[in-house]
């Protein structure tokens, strides 16, 4: 555990900028004294793309590079052309550091309201694999604008990605009191990559027998998580399967604006970025009622993963509390519920 912490913030757009001014707030009530944390605010986004033609330069990266660790609100605004700033900068971004592992923790937490009948239990972690798959930009179009237009969007799957996003997954499900992974694909019609995903999971799962695995389309995965979210534990998925999974999962556990990812290399060669799940909002951005919860909840897992246990949990026991306690409470912008939270971090 370092007792420096050197952070890069990217509030980015619409609520994002909202909602990172809260993580921060957390972060600096919950760090003791003697943890220095040194913060560089990067103005990535919609903004800097108009005034400079800019998403994510090589020099950006080189400057990105340096720092323990990425917070970032979220990219993409209505006045940039759609995929420009998701792919120009956020996915450049988890591709040159090579964030493999897309970790989408989902806990229904006490007295948190579910659209689900009763309370179900619901404590899983979507392991993502996050530098592959159909988000990799091999594709294209021919004939554009015609009612000839052809356009391929290839997913890529390498044995070497799928193994270590995978062998990741067996290894935290391991962990875990139940010790169950489930792989999600839909290797009935995706039967190349589908194949390679499943041949792949049962050779690493020889190397881990206490853990129980189970293998579900992912259509189906859908019903589940609906009917029966307890059956799952740790899940493994490629990109997309799991980028829509985990807007799925946050809805059933507590909602949206307070589900946390982060984009991890386990191997530390470059920074990883913690981040909400959400996007940018812009439906309801600029008028404060952005739930920061899932910043918080993300810069929870920041710590953690650099060591900071005890102050990861006071986060989540704090935002466990709130939540509890937020049915009773009238409506609460973003900055009061942030400042509720360092309040209790602090306190
Ligand atoms: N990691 C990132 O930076 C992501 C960026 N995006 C981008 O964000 C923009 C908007 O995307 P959408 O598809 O609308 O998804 P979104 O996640 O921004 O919003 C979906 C719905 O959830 C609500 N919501 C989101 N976060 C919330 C919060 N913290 N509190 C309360 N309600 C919340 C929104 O008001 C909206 O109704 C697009 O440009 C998209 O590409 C989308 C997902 C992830
Ligand atoms: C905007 C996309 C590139 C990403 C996304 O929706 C996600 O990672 O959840
Ligand atoms: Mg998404």
């Amino acid at each position: 555990m370092s007792r420096s912490i050197n952070l890069a913030v990217i509030p980015g757009d619409g609520i994002g900028q909202e909602v990172v001014a809260e993580g921060l707030k957390v972060l600096s009530a919950v760090l003791p004294q003697d943890v220095k944390l040194e913060t560089k605010e990067y103005d990535f986004g919609a903004k800097r793309y108009h005034a400079t033609g800019e998403t994510l330069t090589d020099a950006d990266l080189d400057e990105l590079k340096r720092h323990d660790a990425i917070l970032l609100g979220a990219i993409g605004d209505p006045s940039v052309p759609s995929g420009v700033l998701e792919r120009g900068f956020l996915l450049k971004l988890r591709f040159a550091f090579d964030h493999h592992v897309n970790l989408r923790p989902s806990k229904l937490l006490p007295g948190v309201a579910t659209p689900l009948a009763g309370q179900p239990e619901i404590d899983f972690v979507v392991v993502r694999e996050g530098t592959e798959g159909p988000y990799t930009g091999n594709g294209g179009t021919i004939r554009k604008g015609t009612p000839h237009e052809v356009a391929t969007e290839v997913s890529v799957n390498t044995a070497f990605g799928v193994e270590r996003v995978v062998r990741d997954a067996f290894a935290r499900a391991q962990a875990r009191p139940r010790k169950k992974l489930t792989l999600v694909h839909k290797n009935n019609v995706l039967t190349f990559a589908g194949h390679l995903w499943t041949n792949v999971f049962n050779k690493v799962a020889e190397e881990f027998p206490e853990v129980t695995t189970d293998y579900i389309h992912v259509d189906a995965a859908t019903i589940y998580l609906v009917t029966d979210p307890a059956r799952f534990d740790v899940i493994v998925t490629d990109n997309l399967f799991g980028d829509i999974i985990t807007d799925l999962a946050a809805a059933v556990s507590g909602g949206i604006g307070v589900a946390a990812s982060g984009n991890i290399n386990p191997g530390r060669a470059f920074p990883s970025m913690f981040e909400p799940v959400h996007g940018s909002a812009p439906d309801i951005a600029g008028q404060g009622k952005a739930d920061p919860s899932a910043t918080v909840l993300s810069v929870a897992l920041l710590l953690r993963h650099l060591g900071h246990d005890a102050e990861a949990a006071r986060i989540e026991d704090a935002v466990s509390a709130d939540l509890a306690e937020r049915g009773a409470l009238p409506a609460r912008s973003t900055s009061q519920i942030g400042d509720a939270l360092a309040a209790r971090v602090a306190g």
